[in-house]
């Protein structure tokens, strides 16, 4: 039972996943990113209603990345419904790396295949309803403040524009697919757009509330508002299942088992189904652009706390 887990075990596993995090890189495609410290691994596991257990420097900032297509995903759905999404975006697991393009030109239609590659996150974000980019970010940030209760949370500037100076292969793809009518409107709002909520920065104890919501059929631990439909946290879910991890979903899924997601800043977001959230950042990654670390303490915990959904 993972309510036996105190931050004295918590802390002892996190020691001897940080060994592997030698056995990694930071990203620096994104050169903000590259800044990032290797041997950093911090883990909050949230139970709800304030009750959580913590391991490392858990206030420590990182920017979301691939994990804000969650949300933007959750947000598109609000917005405008599975079946005009699911006009715009597929989903299917791709098996390819998480900015490959290769699929886009086979597959016919050419829509992307899933919303947690590159090529459907963009799409999801081109479909965000808001007048200007500023309005559209503001109504992304408002649910992940309602989901995390912490209304602080923006996102950092310094990476946004790291990353929309270098974004030539998100180009690549936006242009494509403005050619096959999934993407409409300026390639660069869309980028402007996109690079930002890449970049909200949130620490290990906001991540782990974030999973916790989903986790906990969309309702928030304090108030038990509903926040998200609950059919939309059963979609983000079985998406952070089939596609969460990149090109490593189904090796994750046989050895920890866990609905999650990853972002190439070395953060995870696990959503354990009936209320627990688990937020990690260990920025070394893996040739997948997983967390090295990251992922062999999910595994640890997963196996001794018999948390896999399977
Ligand atoms: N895997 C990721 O986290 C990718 C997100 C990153 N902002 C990118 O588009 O490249």
């Amino acid at each position: 039972m993972i309510d036996f887990l105190d931050d004295e075990i918590l802390n002892d596993m996190v020691l001897e996943a940080k060994k592997y995090t030698k056995y990694g890189v930071v990203a620096d495609y994104i050169p903000a990113l590259g800044e990032a410290n290797p041997e950093t691994l911090s883990i909050a596991i949230y139970r709800g209603n304030k009750n959580y257990v913590a391991a490392g420097n858990i206030r420590e900032k990182f920017t979301l990345q691939s994990i804000s297509k969650v949300i933007i995903l959750a947000v598109a759905l609000m917005d405008h419904g599975e079946e005009y999404v699911f006009s715009r975006v597929g989903m299917e697991p791709t098996g390819d790396p998480f900015n490959s393009i290769a699929k886009l030109e086979t597959n016919i239609p050419s829509k992307p295949l899933n919303p947690m590659i590159n090529a459907g996150a963009l799409a999801v974000t081109n479909m965000i309803i808001g007048e200007s980019t500023a309005e559209k970010l503001g109504r992304i940030l408002s649910l992940i403040h309602e989901m995390t209760g912490n209304t602080e949370i923006t996102y950092c500037e310094r990476v946004a524009k790291s990353e929309l100076e270098t974004a030539f292969l998100n180009r690549s793809l936006c242009y494509f697919m403005k050619q096959h009518g999934v993407v409409r409107g300026e390639v660069e709002e869309l980028l402007d757009l996109y690079t930002k909520q890449c970049a909200i920065e949130v620490d290990c104890y906001d991540l782990a509330k974030l999973g916790y919501v989903i986790a906990n059929e969309g309702k928030n631990p304090v108030t038990d508002r509903q926040i998200i439909p609950l059919h939309i946290t059963r979609i983000l879910k079985t998406f952070m299942v089939t596609c969460g991890m990149y090109n490593s979903s189904g090796e994750f899924a046989i050895k920890v088992g866990i609905p999650s997601k990853s972002g190439v800043s070395g953060s995870i977001m696990c959503s354990v189904p009936h209320g627990v959230g688990i937020g990690i950042y260990g920025p070394s990654l893996d040739d997948r652009g997983n967390s090295v670390a990251g992922m062999k303490l999910l595994e640890g915990l997963s196996s001794r706390y018999n948390l896999s959904i399977f």
